[in-house]
């Protein structure tokens, strides 16, 4: 469903992404770990072809990623970190315009959009204009415009941020009863509880390179942690990163 073979960005003299290279399957639920800096962002950019790559190629089920090519984008769809939708349409109008770009049949759009909104409880909202949302309330509006359409692979940049507990929990049944139709998910977060509990494989990428990939037994092997949590493994594995703080020396000018 996607392939990643030896992508790498560049800026100026310093590397984003070096040099990465994985796949995913078809019915995979995969998690895009780092911290802070590491690269997520720019991979997933360089993934849907919104930036160019320096090195390398991806391949989105089976064609090469291209923001322009409208039968390729019918079928993934993205889910940014911010939720930036034109404040002056309704969530319907929203909907409505979303099912139009991908040109969903009415009663298909009907049926689905009902069963998402009580997924997301957000029926009752709908006649109510964006800018008068919360940040969870769009969140949830751009998922389900996103999912609609069941498209075969989405990504998702850090979908939770902003979901109240409720929302994330069914957010996660979701995305699970999601794949097992055989649909994939690339996703990214920073709350690795989340991708502990639903993640089938995890990528840590630290400082632009890949450290680890597998399943979260095959991490714990990786990083010598049999009983650790993904937290544990997670630190343990990007604990340069962690532990430049402990370099501080009192009397150290920032
Ligand atoms: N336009 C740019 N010009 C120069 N450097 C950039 C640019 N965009 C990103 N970078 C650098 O690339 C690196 C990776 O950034 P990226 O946004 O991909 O990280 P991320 O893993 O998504 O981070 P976060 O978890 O904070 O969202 C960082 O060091 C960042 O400063």
């Amino acid at each position: 469903m996607i392939a990643v073979r030896g992508l790498s960005k560049e800026y100026k003299d310093k590397y984003a992404v070096k040099n990465l290279n994985f796949n995913v399957g078809e019915g995979e639920l995969f998690a895009f770990l780092g911290p802070n800096g590491s690269g997520k962002s720019t991979t997933i950019k360089m993934m849907l072809g919104i930036l160019e790559a320096t090195e390398g190629d991806v391949e989105i089920l089976g064609f090469k990623a291209d923001v322009n090519n409208i039968e390729l984008k019918r079928q993934w769809s993205f889910v940014p970190d911010t939720p930036d939708i034109i404040g002056k349409l309704t969530g319907q109008q929203y909907l409505n315009f979303v099912a139009g770009v991908y040109k969903m049949p009415k009663n298909l759009f009907n049926e689905r959009v009902s069963e998402l909104l009580e997924w997301f409880d957000l029926k009752n909202d709908l006649k109510t204009l964006v800018e008068e949302y919360s940040h969870g309330m769009r969140q949830k509006l751009v998922i389900i415009g996103a999912l609609m359409h069941e498209p075969k692979v989405i990504f998702l940049d850090e979908p939770n941020v902003g979901l109240d507990p409720k929302s994330t929990r069914n957010l996660k049944q979701y995305l699970r009863e999601y794949t097992s139709r055989g649909n994939t998910v690339f996703l990214t977060t920073h709350t690795l509880s989340l991708a502990e509990e639903i993640a089938d494989r995890i990528l840590i990428i630290y400082k632009g390179e890949e450290k680890a990939t597998g399943t979260l037994d095959e991490l714990r092997q990786i990083s010598g942690l049999a009983e650790g949590t993904l937290e544990d493994v997670f630190l343990h594995l990007t604990e340069e990163a962690y532990s430049d703080v402990s370099n501080y020396e009192s009397g150290d000018t920032v």
